[in-house]
């Protein structure tokens, strides 16, 4: 299929890094992380493990030996153009894809199908019309169990809801139900694919803060692709590029949490949206970006 790409590695400029970096005192930081530590337990999320993975439809070929690896517990955020390859990508981790070539291991064994604690979250929350609020969440649950189903209404705060119908559920409040069902089984990877895309711009900020506060007390590995590149940098621990079938940014965002739209915050989105538009500095390889 597609030739092989040079896979891009790039990380913040150190002088960048020190003045992002700026904006959190190294003892606040040290504070926040013990506090956040003795908060939230270790990861029990699924390490994954990418290696010269190619996926093409026909003659198309989406990702062209794409190296990924992502630890237990991280968030990580895609990113790139549209018809990228994003959902792809996170098709191919879900196990809805084969790679032609290549490989992909979840928690150290090669993936084959879909998995039990793989669950993913969509743009639409198709949910079934037919059935109340908690028994769509019930069949997110192994054996349909009404408790576990009732307990994760809870944790996105609509228990009160659970014998209505869908229809009369709000935009964001749909997705907060399948938010629920993707949870209710506990998954060690949950995947979302631009969960958000479909809400407005207050329910999209009250679900962000959910969903963080919901990875942070349950340490899951979770991948979001989003268009949002502030989204990405306010969720996640890492975000990466896209394009040419291969990632081809890779960026460590180092802000505490919950993040604040302040300069450290605004200098991660402009440097991922200036690479997603290809607005690179012409002697970026001289400015401490390493291609
Ligand atoms: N089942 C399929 N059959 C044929 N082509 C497909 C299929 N799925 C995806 N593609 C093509 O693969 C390319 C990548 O699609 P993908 O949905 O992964 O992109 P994306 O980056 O998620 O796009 P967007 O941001 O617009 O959602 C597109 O050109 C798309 O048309």
């Amino acid at each position: 299929m597609a030739s092989a790409l040079p896979q891009r590695k790039v990380s913040l400029p150190p002088e960048e890094k020190a003045q992002s970096s700026s904006k959190v005192p190294s003892q606040v930081s040290a504070v926040a992380s013990a506090a956040s530590q003795a908060e939230h337990p270790a990861p029990r999320g699924l390490r994954i493990d990418v290696h010269g993975a190619v996926v093409g439809f026909g003659d198309l070929a989406v990702l062209r030996r794409l190296e990924l690896s992502i630890p237990p517990g991280q968030f990580l955020a895609v990113v790139g153009r549209s018809g990228c390859g994003k959902s792809t990508l996170l098709r191919l981790l879900a196990g809805l894809e084969q790679a032609a070539e290549g490989s992909v291991a979840l928690g150290g064994a090669a993936a084959s199908g879909l998995r039990p604690d793989v669950r993913v979250m969509f743009q639409d929350a198709r949910l079934l019309p037919w059935k109340t609020v908690l028994d769509n969440v019930r069949i997110g649950v192994p054996g349909g169990d009404r408790a576990k189903a009732l307990a994760a209404l809870e944790l996105v705060g609509l228990a009160d809801r659970a014998k209505e119908w869908p229809s009369v559920l709000s935009g964001g409040q749909r997705q907060r139900v399948s938010l629920a069902r993707a949870l209710a089984a506990e998954p060690s990877l949950l995947l979302l694919d631009e969960p958000l895309g479909a809400l407005d711009a207050l329910t999209r900020i009250e679900m962000q803060s959910l969903i963080e506060r919901l990875w942070q007390e349950r340490r899951f590995t979770a991948v979001l692709v989003t268009h949002d590149v502030g989204e990405a940098v306010a969720l996640a621990d890492r975000v990466v590029l896209v394009e040419n079938g291969t990632i081809a940014q890779d960026v460590d965002v180092a802000l505490a949490r919950p993040r604040e739209k302040d300069g450290g915050f605004t200098h991660y989105e402009n440097t991922i949206l200036n690479r997603v538009l290809a607005r690179l500095p012409p002697d970026a390889s001289q400015t401490g970006f390493s291609i």
